[in-house]
């Protein structure tokens, strides 16, 4: 049953959004081994092994194959966790794959992070000559090159280099002929996903004008590059990937400013905007990725519930304008002003009653100015 199915790992909590990662040609999920454990704070981080790489079926995949096959490998083992939407992250050949979904399967993909990939591999040739080396004399040649291919010289991740060695041959070459017929260039335009390029700059097999090219043709892309970082980047630099990933999957600042517009309202982010400041420009951005754009985004908790939270941490420490601010909001999230009463209520009980009397007046005269009371 499960032989159907890519070989994957799972982290994190169920309930948090669902995040995707894919590997690259000769490596398995292993090659996420210094990310997945961060992302998994926040995200149920999936990773997934290629066919024939890692834990996966060599027969998954078979001579003739296309990257459209693996992204359908990806998309039943999503459903076979329940995952309907998810956010996708993968490198290389894995990159490809998001490619693909985000442009045939754009309502199960929240997000795309195409790391250290290209639209195409510099045409067909060179893959099928590999895939004809693979198939004729195994994988050895290659594991002899695996360090200059995936990485800048001196640095060697051998976990890795040992997956390249262990991978099925016939299955490796599959992916070769994958590799040779992906040609996305002409469709970036379409593609719709938020979509994050990061490029090494010292990428040999992928170099970061691969990676322009994307960022140019597809809407609205972002594009990072990093210094240092060979092909396998999330090995090379995992701090730096982790920093691009995060900031990417928290939705950034616009997703931020239109989640602190709901939830504060308009004319209280208007007024914020016309004071800001090149002093306060940063502090602000930092609320809006933050706070908004990360936090109050995460569907773990309910809009309510995060009212409530914040209300009663706002009383606990006496940030009492503040607080007006967030009993509007909270009436906005459908606390009703009966509900906000028992919240300061019980901060009375774990906050002093002195906190809560200041409270009370501060949320009288916001619920009384908006005619609740
Ligand atoms: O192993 C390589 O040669 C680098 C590579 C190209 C496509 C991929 O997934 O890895």
């Amino acid at each position: 049953m499960t032989e159907k199915l890519l070989n994957h790992r799972a982290e994190g909590p169920t309930s948090a959004p669902p995040l995707l990662l894919g590997p690259s040609l000769g490596t398995s999920y292993a090659l996420w081994d210094k990310v997945a454990p961060e992302l998994s704070i926040t995200y149920r981080v999936v990773r997934w092994d290629l066919p024939g790489h890692g834990g996966s079926a060599p027969g998954l995949i078979g001579p003739g194959a296309g990257v459209g096959d693996l992204a359908d490998l990806v998309l039943a083992l999503a459903d076979s966790l329940g995952i309907d939407r998810f956010a996708y992250a993968g490198v290389s050949l894995g990159g490809a794959v998001g490619l693909h979904l985000a442009l045939h399967h754009p309502e199960r993909v929240s997000s795309l992070a195409v790391i250290c990939s290209s639209a195409h591999f510099n045409g067909s040739k060179p893959w099928e000559e590999r895939a004809e080396l693979v198939r004729r004399e195994g994988l050895d040649s290659l594991v002899a090159s695996a360090d200059a291919r995936w990485f800048t010289p001196g640095f060697t991740v051998p976990e890795l280099v040992r997956d390249q060695a262990e991978a099925d041959p016939e299955a490796y070459a599959a992916c070769c002929d994958a590799l040779a017929a992906f040609d996305l260039r002409d469709r970036l335009p379409e593609i719709s996903v938020r979509t994050l390029l990061i490029a090494g700059r010292e990428d040999r097999a992928t170099p970061p004008p691969h990676l322009r090219e994307i960022a140019d043709a597809v809407p609205g892309a972002a594009l990072v590059e990093l210094p240092g970082a060979a092909h396998l980047a999330p090995a090379q630099c995992p701090q730096a990937v982790l920093t691009a990933l995060r900031t990417h999957l928290g939705g950034g600042a616009k997703r931020g400013m239109e989640v602190r517009r709901e939830v504060l309202g308009d004319a209280h982010v208007d007024r914020a905007q016309a004071r800001q400041t090149p002093f306060t420009a940063r502090f602000q951005d930092f609320i809006s990725r933050y706070a908004w754009g990360e936090i109050w985004t995460d569907p773990t908790l309910s809009r309510r519930e995060r009212s409530m939270i914040t209300l009663t941490a706002l009383v606990a420490h006496g940030h009492y304008d503040e607080l007006a601010m967030h009993v509007r909001a909270a009436r906005r999230n459908g606390l009703t002003p009966e509900e906000i009463g028992a919240v300061l209520l019980q901060t009375a009980v774990y906050c002093g009653v002195p906190a809560a009397n200041s409270a009370f007046a501060a949320a009288q005269r916001v619920l009384a100015e908006e005619d609740d009371l």
